[in-house]
């Protein structure tokens, strides 16, 4: 049997694919992004890439790509980004994400946002008829009232949990947010939701990436499909 790193490797290599000289790529976060960071760095090890600037979607990610020696920039220094390639914690059939398992949404998303092209890579276990199904929507938010934050999302429905460190302390974002995890069920309009979170003030951003993929990367058994949108 392929084990899950084999097939996250598989997505992350269709994806790096893509990847042309001269381009400016978005570089994601998470187990299965830190597959084509690494292999992207390689490939300029190697010379078979060239002329590519990397805009980081994480600390995590700018220090991997830095000791893979890919060279970086900045969202505020490039006008686009042409791809960037991330991963998912859940994909639903329209190509709707949700995304933060890293706790990195938000600039993610900005990324995302500002890019020509975003490929999405997962294995196929994050396939799901509907999100919310498989995955907790994380939803950043500020200290402040943020136990308010938290019973107005469980007033819609569902449970949540602040996202605790492995040493008991909370766990902070790059931007030192707070992460609410939303056990919310099963999502029916992700749009709308995306929506309703996006007006409340003290929510900084939420996991929900709507319309934003162009590509999707699952490998499985049998390979790797790659779909458009
Ligand atoms: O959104 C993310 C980080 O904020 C990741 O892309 C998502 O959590 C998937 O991670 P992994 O590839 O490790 O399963």
């Amino acid at each position: 049997m392929t084990s899950v790193e084999t097939l996250k490797a598989m997505a992350a290599a269709a994806a790096v694919a893509l990847v042309q000289p001269g381009m400016v790529i978005g570089l994601g976060f998470g187990s299965t992004a830190a597959h084509a960071t690494r292999l992207i760095g390689e490939r300029l090890a190697s010379g078979a890439l060239r002329d590519i600037v990397g805009v980081p979607c994480a600390e995590g990610t700018a220090t991997l790509a830095r000791e893979m020696g890919i060279p970086l920039t900045t969202l505020d220094e490039v006008n686009a980004v042409d791809l960037t390639i991330d991963g998912a914690d859940e994909v639903d059939p329209q190509m709707a994400l949700i995304k933060g398992g890293g706790g990195a949404l938000l600039r993610e998303k900005m990324v995302a946002q500002a890019s020509r092209r975003v490929a999405i890579i997962v294995d196929e276990s994050k396939l799901s008829p509907a999100l919310g199904t498989r995955f907790y929507l994380p939803i950043e938010v500020v200290d402040f009232g943020y136990r308010a934050t938290a019973r107005w999302l469980e007033a819609q429905g569902g449970s949540v949990r602040l996202r605790v460190r492995t040493d008991g302390q909370p766990f902070r974002t790059d931007q030192g947010n707070l992460i609410l995890d939303w056990a919310c069920g099963p999502i029916t309009d992700p749009a709308a939701l995306a929506a309703r979170l996006a007006a409340r003030a003290g929510i900084v951003e939420h996991g929900l990436f709507v319309g934003l993929a162009t590509d999707l990367f699952v490998a499985g058994a049998s390979g790797v499909r790659h779909l458009t949108r």
